[in-house]
């Protein structure tokens, strides 16, 4: 079995962070294992209060992890200040996991900053080099290369520009595109290829990235070929917001209860 570790902000409310990766993890028949950098409370309508957990506690927390257990991917989430970064970017050079999916989560879908202004820097030169895969969505794809993206050739020009600040592979995210397609865009610094993708009519879209990436940690460290893992995860998402959970007065969670599809007859 492999083991899966995510380093993120924990959701109250479950829909997004930690917990959705840990679902996501499950679903994949991977072992999760859980770094918190961040308590966020929030529910399907937004966020209302953030403490950070302290550098060197994050720091304990995944030299605990890995002094222990062989870990076979490491998915980064929400990480809000410059010193987390400095601490997690440190630790993951010391401890070499073999794969490292970078979700630069940086605003939740209610507006609440989840990045601070400041820490932006230190995200694109500490942990976008160390990212296997970088996942941004389209502002947060705007924010790392100064730049408007509205249409599939600024998407691929972003791809190109974030390959150069030292990714190994962009998966540049569609689902903020206006318009019925919710298309990504895949480059690996040779190769572009594009996942299409109708959008859904729902609002139940909460947690969203934070499944896509772990869905993505899970299939490369179960060793697939990237443009296969990005195919799969891809399908795995969108499946999940097919039967996104009308949960709360808000946007509702993904659903990860395969089991469940599986009795309905879906297949991922
Ligand atoms: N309404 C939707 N219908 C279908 N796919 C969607 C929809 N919203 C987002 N996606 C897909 O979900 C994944 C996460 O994208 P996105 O929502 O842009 O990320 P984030 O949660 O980081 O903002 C992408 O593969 C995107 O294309
Ligand atoms: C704790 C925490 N981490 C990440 C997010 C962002 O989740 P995401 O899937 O990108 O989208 P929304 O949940 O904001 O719709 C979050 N909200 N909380």
């Amino acid at each position: 079995m492999k083991h899966l570790l995510t380093i993120a902000g924990s959701d109250s409310s479950g829909g997004a962070g930690i917990q959705a990766d840990l679902k996501t993890f499950a679903a994949h028949g991977v072992f999760g294992m859980s770094v918190i950098t961040a308590v966020t409370a929030q529910n399907t309508c937004g966020v209302t209060a953030v403490q950070d957990i302290e550098p060197d506690i994050i720091t304990a927390q995944i030299d605990a992890v890995f002094s222990d257990i062989r870990v076979d991917g490491v998915k980064i989430g929400m990480v809000s200040r410059t010193e987390s970064i400095h601490a997690i970017a440190e630790a993951l050079k010391k401890w070499k996991p073999p794969v490292i999916v970078v979700d630069p989560v940086m605003i939740s879908k209610s507006g609440y900053p989840l990045l601070q202004r400041s820490a932006c820097d230190a995200l694109i030169k500490e942990l976008l080099p160390l990212a296997t895969l970088l996942t941004p969505n389209l502002p947060e794809a705007e924010a790392i290369c100064g730049f408007t993206i509205k249409i599939e050739q600024d998407m691929e020009r972003a791809a190109a520009h974030i390959i150069s600040l030292g990714a190994k592979a962009v998966l540049v995210k569609g689902g903020h595109l206006e318009g019925s397609r919710a298309d990504d865009y895949l480059y690996d610094g040779k190769e572009g290829t594009w996942l299409p993708g109708t959008r859904i009519q729902t609002q139940h879209t909460h947690g969203t990235g934070c499944t896509l990436s772990s869905a993505l940690a899970s299939n490369l460290a179960k060793g697939m070929h990237l443009t296969e893992a990005v195919k799969a995860a891809k399908d795995y998402v969108t499946t999940a917001i097919r039967h996104g959970i009308a949960l709360g007065k808000g946007h509702g969670p993904t659903h990860h209860f395969v089991e469940l599809w599986n009795k309905a007859g879906i297949r991922v």
